[in-house]
């Protein structure tokens, strides 16, 4: 298992930043891709980077690992500044890329003593089969990559990121492609990497996958943070549940008595209530479904989920 060492110096936040900035120029004019992100990523935490299309993300982790140079702001890996100490803060970060650029005529062996030679890792210290092992690559070793499945690939870019042994990995929508069963083994690897130290960064599309493995989790929109939050304090911050009614008989129009509670009805003509239960107890509202004369034939209620949140936070327009 790889382990990341404890450093008893060992930073409070993984990441930092402050007022970061990027803006690209280009020949059709200018593009505001971070528009002020200061963000904290707790040592050792699993932190989730969302955001829709566009949002900003890659630009975000992509200076961090010293890809993209940031326009304005400040940014610190591991308590050492991008521009103080570029080396020691890119030393300190591995990065999973959202494409499977891998070099189709090296083997994972080659690629990964490759890798830790530009990194300086020295021969004795590098752990190129213990590494290959972890995720489930180890016969393949010796395999051209480009005879390599896609979700090899990824759990290959994986190998790659870590042969450093960075106390922080970013992953970059990393399940894009990658079969169920194969995206499983991934996260179990990561979750170790995890319990074991090291600080994950996640972007991702799934937000299943960030209200399932992170504990802490940021929301960009344009650019712009607009959440960042333990994961329990967001899924509880909108207040709001779903009460779905199916009523015997059909149902075109919502009955008087029940306009008040701006129900909505669903294509399959279920009836949809959304409701605060800190402010209105379910009763009421069946009470008054029962006063506009409806039968009720079953019921459920919906939480709000993170898809909820992640829509009404991302729902703005360009500013
Ligand atoms: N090299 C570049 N030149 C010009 N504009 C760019 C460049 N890279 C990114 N952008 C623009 O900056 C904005 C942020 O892009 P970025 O890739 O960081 O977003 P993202 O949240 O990672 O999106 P995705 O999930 O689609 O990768 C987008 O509008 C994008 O078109």
């Amino acid at each position: 298992m790889v382990q990341t060492p404890i450093d008893p110096n060992s930073p409070d936040n993984a990441i930092e930043t402050r007022d970061l900035r990027k803006v690209y120029r280009g020949r059709r004019g200018t593009k505001v891709a971070l528009d002020g992100v200061s963000l904290a990523v707790p040592r050792g935490s699993f932190f989730g980077l969302l955001g829709p299309n566009g949002a900003g993300k890659s630009t975000f982790i992509n200076i961090l690992a010293g890809l993209v140079i940031k326009s304005g702001g400040q940014a610190c890996v591991w308590g050492r500044d991008i521009d103080r100490a570029p080396r020691e803060a890119k030393a300190a970060i591995g990065v999973v890329p959202q494409e499977l650029n891998l070099d189709p005529f090296f083997t994972p062996r080659e690629l990964l003593e490759v890798q830790a030679g530009m990194y300086g890792v020295p021969k004795a210290e590098r752990r190129t089969m213990e590494i290959l092992e972890a995720v489930g690559l180890a016969d393949k070793a010796e395999a051209y990559a480009r005879t390599l499945s896609g979700g090899m690939r990824r759990r290959l870019l994986v190998a790659k990121a870590m042969v450093h042994n960075p106390p922080v990995l970013v992953l970059d929508e990393p399940t894009a492609g990658v079969d169920i069963e194969l995206r499983q083994s991934l996260w179990a690897y990561v979750k170790q990497l995890n319990a074991a130290g090291t600080t994950i960064v996640l972007t991702t599309h799934y937000l299943e996958e960030a209200e399932e493995l992170c504990d802490r989790i940021a929301i960009i929109n344009h650019g712009r943070v607009v959440a960042c939050e333990d994961k329990r304090t967001l899924l509880g911050r909108l207040d709001s549940k779903a009460l779905v009614l199916a009523v015997t008989g059909p149902l075109e129009t919502v009955p008087e008595a029940l306009v008040p509670f701006a129900p909505e009805i669903r294509p399959d003509g279920r009836l949809v209530v959304r409701y605060k239960p800190s402010e209105m107890p379910v009763a009421a509202i069946l009470d008054a479904v029962a006063a506009a004369g409806l039968r009720v034939a079953d019921l459920s209620t919906e939480e709000t989920d993170l898809e909820d949140i992640f829509l009404q936070l991302t729902s703005s327009r360009m500013p």
